[in-house]
């Protein structure tokens, strides 16, 4: 007789959203509900009113009678563990009473955003709710307003950092726990969110390059959410902040293309960037196989050639696979010294990525030799473009020089650079990069190079 299978239980901590819901899929329930997934929790919710909305605005409003949202919490409550609660849009003076109310008898971590104005500029929150949430943030382990919702609710202007600090510092002698001033909203090329404690803890700055987009639909409850959900896995509220910046940061690097007006940003793009790994890396094993089945020696510089593949959504070297080691030549072809694994790279990977600012398609690069032969032969690739690294400036933070070689063969370039040449400089080894947008490509680019040193050039 067949034994029945037994079923493999997961637990996953709990947290609950109390929102609106946002029909667009961008912003709302539906944004929380995706990013406590991502997060590994388990997102459960209250509605506390329904929009009709999309990308380009909020058509109308409904919002859910008091009554059906306190059966809808004491639902959530009585059955699960639910180990933090976040807000979102309240919507009514009655139903921020209402939440604040239940928020009395919560010990668990809360986290208030005050949702005031949707990012197309529709309000979702009557003015005469504005002063409500004074008494709600007094229950609050953590507000999150940007910067205008910081001064409807203090009444002072963060424009900066220490404008930010004096409307944080306004917002815990109200109560809270702690008050994130997000800086978006905040004109300039850096982002400065600024976490204030109560209790005199010291302020944290969280400085970040702005994204030029204006697909950041949900960014608000998508921190929120992302932050409620490590409170929820038990992390620190600093470590939670830092953790949810950081997945928004990615979140807006890779919006969605969804909808006709700005996309909202990419909630699972963590989870994503995960999943694609395995499949870049394999993807590089492929193209060093083709080297040695090529053999590719004429190509590899002393130095070792390297391969590297980034993730579509990776921001860091850990993100993209190469060879560890390198591949070197040897008497009878060219060998990886080790396998493929990620972090492997450092001079081609910091290439790669800063290439991928000026063109987020390129996944794939590799650095190959430089001499007579490979500068006649490159030009049967169209986009080949010479960089000086005579005129280099000193290297960046992370001591590397890659970014700005990068930035200067996008200045030269008419469009994307199939190959980026250098003749050297001292110390430096003359180099070739090959840039590609797939794997494909990247070996076909290597195929025709290697095709062309041993016809002397003479197809080019
Ligand atoms: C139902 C609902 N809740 C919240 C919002 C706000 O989202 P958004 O417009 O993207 O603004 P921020 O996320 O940047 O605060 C909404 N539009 N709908
Ligand atoms: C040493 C060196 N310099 C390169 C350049 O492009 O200037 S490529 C290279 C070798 C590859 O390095 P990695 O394994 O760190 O990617």
């Amino acid at each position: 007789m067949e034994t029945q299978r037994r079923a493999a239980t997961v637990r996953k901590p709990v947290v609950l959203t109390i929102a609106g819901s946002d029909s667009g899929g961008g912003a709302g329930i539906q944004a929380d509900l995706k990013t406590m997934e991502a997060l590994g929790t388990f997102g459960t919710s209250v509605v506390t009113s329904v929009t009709a909305q999309n990308t380009v605005g909020v058509e109308s409003t409904h919002p859910v009678p008091v009554p059906e949202i306190e059966a809808q919490i004491d639902a959530v409550l009585s059955d699960f563990d639910v180990r933090a609660v976040k807000t979102g849009m309240l919507g009514t003076r009655a139903v921020v009473e209402a939440i604040t109310e239940r928020a009395t008898d919560m010990s668990i971590p809360l986290v208030v955003d005050p949702v005031m104005v949707a990012a197309s500029g529709d309000r979702l929150l009557e003015p005469a709710a504005e002063a409500a949430y004074e008494e709600l943030i007094a229950e609050s382990t953590l507000v999150t307003p940007n910067a205008d919702e910081a001064a409807v609710l203090t009444g002072m202007e963060p424009e900066g950092e220490e404008t930010a600090r004096e409307a944080g510092e306004r917002l815990v002698e109200l109560g809270a726990e702690a008050a994130l001033v997000k800086g978006g909203h905040v004109p300039g090329d850096r982002i400065r969110d600024v976490l204030v404690f109560a209790g005199g803890e010291e302020t944290r700055v969280f400085d970040h390059p702005r994204v030029d987009t204006d697909a950041t639909h949900g960014s608000g409850c998508t921190l929120s959410s992302a932050i409620a959900a490590r409170l929820a896995r038990g992390a620190a509220l600093e470590d939670a902040v830092r953790d949810g910046i950081s997945l928004l940061e990615r979140a807006v690097r890779y919006p969605l293309d969804v909808g006709s007006g700005p996309g909202p940003v990419h909630h699972l793009v963590g989870i994503r960037e995960r999943a694609s790994r395995h499949p870049t890396a394999e993807a590089v094993e492929g193209i060093v196989d083709s080297l040695v089945e090529m053999d590719a020696r004429p190509l590899v510089p002393e130095v070792g050639t390297n391969v590297v593949g980034a993730t579509p959504f990776a921001e860091a070297p850990a993100e993209t696979a190469a060879v560890e080691g390198r591949i070197a030549r040897t008497r009878s072809g060219v060998r990886p010294n080790r396998g493929v694994r990620f972090g492997a790279s450092s001079h081609v990977a910091r290439f790669l990525l800063s290439a991928r600012e000026h063109d987020p398609d390129l996944r794939f690069a590799a650095n190959l030799r430089f001499d007579d032969g490979v500068e006649s032969a490159l030009s049967a690739l169209e986009g080949a473009v010479e960089i000086d690294r005579s005129t280099e400036p000193a290297p960046d933070v992370e001591g590397s020089t890659m970014g700005w070689a990068a930035g200067r063969a996008f200045d030269r370039a008419d469009g994307t650079p199939t190959a980026v040449f250098d003749r050297g400089d001292v110390g430096k080894e003359a180099m070739t990069r090959l840039l590609a947008s797939d794997p494909e490509t990247l070996v076909g680019q290597l195929r025709t190079v290697l095709e062309e040193l041993d016809n002397g050039g003479a197809n080019s």
